[in-house]
């Protein structure tokens, strides 16, 4: 099977100083996420999760460490280049779906790819295979706003993965939905990571649903620790 490393995290300090004061919130974390995997990303408020996932994402640099995408070390790249592999290489799903009001949900699909510089018609013939993707191919016309809360976040995830990424970072991405509609979002996120074989990191307060993803990494004192896997269900003794 076909499961390389789309995020390698190596050794990653990240250290903000402010005003005289120093603060470690990244002491070395270290991360693999594979093609097809989940991977859950726990830790209490505070503990360096938003930050691991903005250097994950290519939107800042650590203090010292590397970071490579799909296998290429991106560590040393110029600014222009780093964001060209964050175009092309990693989609992004928020607690709030940000999608882009005065727009169609078609065309918050197909903007990402047009500003990577696909043609129309074939972002167009994308968006609306990643919208029958989460069920949404009905309601492409629709601006964000006629869409309820689970729809509107189904679009941020066909939006995601516009450029056919090699990694997805999600933030909390079913933090502001109803139980019912987190679970269905949730269950979609995952039919699609293991379909497109896409690796996804996934941060959340929620451990009942971190639980049900490949791994779970908690975030403890600057430094990625993994849960032990949940056991097995206990077998029956044989008569
Ligand atoms: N730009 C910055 N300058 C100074 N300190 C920062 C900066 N960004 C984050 N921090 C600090 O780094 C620490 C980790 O913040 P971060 O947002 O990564 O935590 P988190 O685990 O994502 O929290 P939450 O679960 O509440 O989102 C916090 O103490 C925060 O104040």
């Amino acid at each position: 099977m076909n499961n390389e490393p789309m995020l390698e995290l190596s050794g990653i300090v990240r250290r903000f100083e402010q005003g005289g004061t120093v603060l470690d919130v990244l002491r070395g974390a270290e991360l693999t996420v594979r093609a097809g995997e989940l991977v859950a990303l726990v830790g209490p408020s505070g503990a360096g999760k938003s930050t691991l996932l903005q250097i994950a994402g290519l939107l800042e640099k650590p203090t010292t460490g590397t970071v490579r995408i799909a296998g290429t070390d991106v560590s040393d790249l110029d600014d222009g280049k780093r964001t060209e592999v964050r175009r092309r290489s990693i989609g992004f799903v928020y607690q709030f779906h940000h999608l882009l009001p005065e727009f169609s949900a078609r065309e918050n699909v197909v903007l990402p790819q047009m500003i990577a510089g696909v043609s129309k018609s074939i972002a167009k013939q994308r968006a609306d295979e990643l919208l029958r993707m989460v069920g949404l191919d009905a309601r492409g016309s629709h601006r964000p706003a006629r869409l309820s809360g689970g729809e509107q976040q189904r679009v941020a995830i066909a939006r995601a993965l516009a450029n056919a990424p090699s990694l997805l970072i999600a933030d909390e991405p079913t933090g502001n939905l109803d139980p019912h509609t987190a679970e269905n979002v949730f269950a979609m996120l995952t039919a699609i990571v293991r379909q497109a074989r896409v690796g996804a990191l996934v941060a959340t307060h929620n451990l009942e649903l971190a639980r049900r993803m490949d791994r779970v990494l908690e975030m403890r004192d600057g430094v990625l620790v993994e849960h032990a896997a949940a056991p097995e269900a206990a077998v029956p003794e044989e008569a």
